[in-house]
């Protein structure tokens, strides 16, 4: 398997991560380019929130390698994990906003937790950031249980980049939302991901995903990446996962609906 070229903004190397007798990862390698979109797809509790958990630290791993800009986190201080941390953001599943917070507060978690900064300072940037995902001043004090699916993404997307994040790790940002809510949102996430110049891991299910925004697709199958490049060679792979993913009823109606309306 290729991996990516110099300086990667993500380095993995024979990851391995499992909870008791379960192997989740099982000496998975990785590398993800600076500046890139790249998708990561693979069968339902194959690993791959794990995975995205692992790189930012939430869950332990037994065994390998996790670089992320630059530093090993195996090497790192505490105070170099600290600066590390603010140097990426994430996007969980679901938005996972604070349900007791107002949008506001949402988005101020981070600010709060890792910068010095005014009350008045934070209200300028929060509305800063609001705008870039499409939302505005009047959704500012709403809590999470007064938005829209969309909104809630939008919202976590907002909070992702409260520290002006390099890389961000976004957990199915489309799933939950209708075909067209889905389409602005991975219009955003390029715009974003071209304007900030932020390299982003994707885990997704969505095949339009994949398609559109996605500048190289990751396969996750028995706890591995088995095959990684862009979509033209997910057609040339000879994994079974894989042709029977991209190569499935499913995707064939999809892409070929797609070149359809691109005609
Ligand atoms: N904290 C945990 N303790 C024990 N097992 C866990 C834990 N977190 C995840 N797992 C297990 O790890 C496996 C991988 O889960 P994960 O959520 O990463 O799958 P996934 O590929 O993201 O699935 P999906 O596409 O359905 O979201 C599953 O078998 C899951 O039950």
């Amino acid at each position: 398997m290729t991996l990516g070229g110099a300086n990667p903004a993500i380095s993995v190397r024979d990851l391995v991560v499992g909870f008791g007798d379960h192997t989740v990862l099982d000496r998975l390698s990785l590398d993800v380019r600076s500046g890139e979109i790249l998708g990561v797809v693979g069968a339902s509790g194959g690993g791959k929130s794990v995975f995205l958990r692992t790189m930012i630290g939430l869950v332990p791993k037994r065994s390998g390698q996790v670089v992320l800009l630059g530093t090993d986190l195996d090497r790192a201080s505490d105070a170099d994990l600290r600066g590390l941390e603010r140097r990426w953001g994430v996007l969980f599943q679901h938005g996972a906003l604070f349900s007791s917070l107002t949008v506001r507060q949402n988005v101020q978690f981070p600010m709060r937790e890792y910068l010095g900064i005014s009350q008045r300072l934070m209200d300028e940037v929060t509305l800063a950031k609001l705008e870039m995902v499409g939302l505005g001043p009047d959704d500012l004090d709403k809590f999470p249980s007064e938005l829209s699916g969309g909104m809630t993404k939008r919202v976590a997307l907002a909070r992702a980049l409260a520290l002006d994040p390099e890389i961000v790790f976004l957990d199915e940002p489309t799933s939950g939302l209708d075909p067209i809510s889905a389409g602005e949102f991975d219009e955003l996430i390029r715009t974003l991901q071209t304007t900030l110049k932020l390299t982003v891991f994707m885990v997704t299910h969505d095949l339009d995903s994949l398609r559109t925004i996605c500048d190289r697709i990751a396969v996750l199958s028995d706890g591995r990446i088995v095959t990684v490049g862009p979509l033209a060679a997910m057609y040339e792979s000879d994994h079974p996962w894989v042709k029977s993913y991209f190569g499935g009823e499913r995707a064939s109606l999809h892409f070929s609906a797609a070149a359809a309306t691109e005609v």
